[in-house]
């Protein structure tokens, strides 16, 4: 699991550590990680050409003290200075071990090799200002960037960014992750991030980011039969979507459902007949549903509710049935816009609900704009599972998982080529098998949203040895067992 926490907490927790240890320890600890990471990536550190931009805090000080160490491996180091000061102590020890600082406060134009950004940390606040955007805009393009702590531009604790921010191909970062690291658009600036134990004694986490490792999906044991292995109810499909019904059952039979039960007009029953045989199917009236339909279909441990349903009186009617009842209900595609016109108080029920929209469902289910939902993914998801008191995954390039009370969970596996029409289809099957299952809403969701993201790389890079292929709804579908087969 990767834990990240807010800069309050990792401040907090930095002037416990202060007090016990000698002055300047933690500093030294995090700059000897920054210097052994930027190492590594330089391969040969000796005739290197290496440029810091050197911020006035600490983050620049950072900087300073992991050049220096590069230079007295034989790096030929160069600092730009860009703030009114810098940090006295590592600007001395810089200049000791041979670094040099640059004349001016641009870019230099010599070749460079490895730009190490301590422009701002965690003391960052809002958009970056002259002379410092300046300086990003003008980083070589192709020069290798180690960020130091936090991409700078990017807001450490929300992911925002405001204005220019360095992209980073590494993000060195120290004590803990920060949630802005794991989440967009402030995760795609941060490359891959290593973290560096400094000893922080640190809370509970604000957002955390399972690995595959962490995965527990369910698995039948000797004791299990079909319906203890989870029943999980589809009411997806209607006249203008036929698809998403195909993808949504699919999804949960290679989730490892022990049954999938089916429930749409005629036409659509039909259609998903043919293609999964396994799938236990009831037609439903055109119009007039209620609760007692559903239980017509028969017993189940979760519905999912919305791929393709349509947004007629239909649709609301079932998508109300389905919360009517006592177990996990995961509302899904159109039945988020049936949601967002009955509004929170649909959701008053005792059993937990899954909401999972992207970002255009979002924004219609909280009355905001899709950019905004956009640029503040973590403050809006967790905005909506507070307002719908639901377990709510915002998709998109980072897909966020929130529920009340427990850490924000970032998902990791994502790949872009996943933007494909049907894909979210698979993901409420896949995520609706994990509910009835008896999986907690918010595990449930992370893990479906992990194994997708996951059966995405595996469908999309089928050769290692070979660059990556396009995918469709069905190529995530059928690799879902092969995702399973990755968790331990
Ligand atoms: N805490 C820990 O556990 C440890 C922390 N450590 C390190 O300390 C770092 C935090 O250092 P920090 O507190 O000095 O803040 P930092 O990130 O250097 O930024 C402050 C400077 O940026 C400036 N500035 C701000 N916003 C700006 C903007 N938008 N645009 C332009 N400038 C802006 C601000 O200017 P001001 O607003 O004051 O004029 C000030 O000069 C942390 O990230 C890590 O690297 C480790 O060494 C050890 C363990
Ligand atoms: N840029 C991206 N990077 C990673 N995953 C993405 C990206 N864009 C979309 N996705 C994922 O693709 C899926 C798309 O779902 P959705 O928008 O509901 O599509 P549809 O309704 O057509 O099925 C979601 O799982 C989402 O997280
Ligand atoms: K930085």
């Amino acid at each position: 699991m990767r834990y990240a926490h807010t800069v309050e907490k990792v401040r907090a927790a930095e002037g416990a550590q202060m007090a016990l240890l000698p002055e300047g320890t933690l500093m030294r600890r995090a700059s000897t990680g920054l210097a052994t990471v930027c190492a590594r990536l330089l391969g040969r550190v000796y005739a290197t050409r290496v440029l810091l931009l050197v911020g006035g805090g600490d983050n620049g000080a950072d900087t300073l003290y992991a050049g220096g160490e590069l230079a007295r491996r034989g790096a030929r180091v160069t600092a730009v200075l860009a703030g009114s000061g810098a940090h006295e102590a590592a600007l001395a020890f810089f200049r000791a071990a041979g670094g040099r600082v640059a004349d001016g406060a641009g870019v230099p134009e010599s070749e460079i090799d490895l730009v190490i950004d301590g422009l701002v940390g965690i003391g960052g606040r809002g958009a970056l200002r002259e002379p410092y955007a300046a300086l990003v805009r003008a980083l070589p393009p192709h020069a290798a960037v180690i960020a130091c702590d936090v991409p700078s531009g990017v807001d450490a604790d929300t992911g925002e960014v405001g204005g220019e921010a360095v992209s980073a191909d590494v993000t060195v970062t120290f004590g803990t992750l920060k949630p802005g690291l794991l989440v967009d658009p402030g995760a795609s600036f941060a490359g891959l991030v290593e973290l560096v134990d400094i000893g922080l004694d640190l809370p509970e986490a604000d957002v955390v980011a399972a690995t595959t490792a962490d995965l527990r999906p369910p698995r039948p044991t000797v004791e299990s039969d079909k319906y203890r292995r989870g029943v999980v109810g589809v009411l997806a499909g209607g006249d203008s979507y036929t698809g998403a019904a195909v993808l949504a059952v699919g999804s949960a039979l290679h989730a490892g459902a022990g049954m999938v039960r089916f429930a749409s007009t005629e036409g659509v029953v039909d259609l998903v007949r043919q293609r999964w045989p396994e799938a236990v199917t009831t037609v439903l009236d055109a119009t007039g549903l209620d609760r007692a339909d559903l239980d017509r279909v028969g017993r189940v441990q979760a519905w999912v509710a919305g791929p393709g349903l349509g947004t007629d009186a239909r649709a609301r009617d079932l998508v109300l049935a389905a919360l009517a009842t006592d177990v996990p209900v995961l509302v899904d595609a159109d039945g988020l816009t049936v949601l967002a016109e009955l509004g929170p108080g649909a959701l008053d029920r005792a059993a937990p609900t899954v909401l999972t929209p992207h970002a255009g469902e979002l924004a219609r289910l909280l009355g905001a704009e899709r950019s905004d939902i956009e640029a503040r993914r973590l403050h809006h998801v967790r905005l909506a599972a507070e307002t719908f008191a639901a377990t709510v995954l915002l998709k998109g390039s980072t897909t966020l998982v929130a529920t009340r009370g427990e850490p924000v969970r970032a998902n990791l596996t994502g790949t872009p080529w996943l933007a494909a029409a049907g894909t979210g289809d698979v993901l409420s099957g896949l995520a609706g098998t994990l509910l009835s299952a008896g999986m907690p809403p918010a595990e449930a969701a992370a893990t479906a949203a992990h194994l997708h993201g996951l059966a995405a790389r595996i469908a999309a890079h089928p050769d290692p040895r070979s660059g990556p292929n396009p995918i469709t709804a069905w190529d995530v579908l059928t690799a879902i067992p092969a995702a399973f087969r990755q968790a331990p």
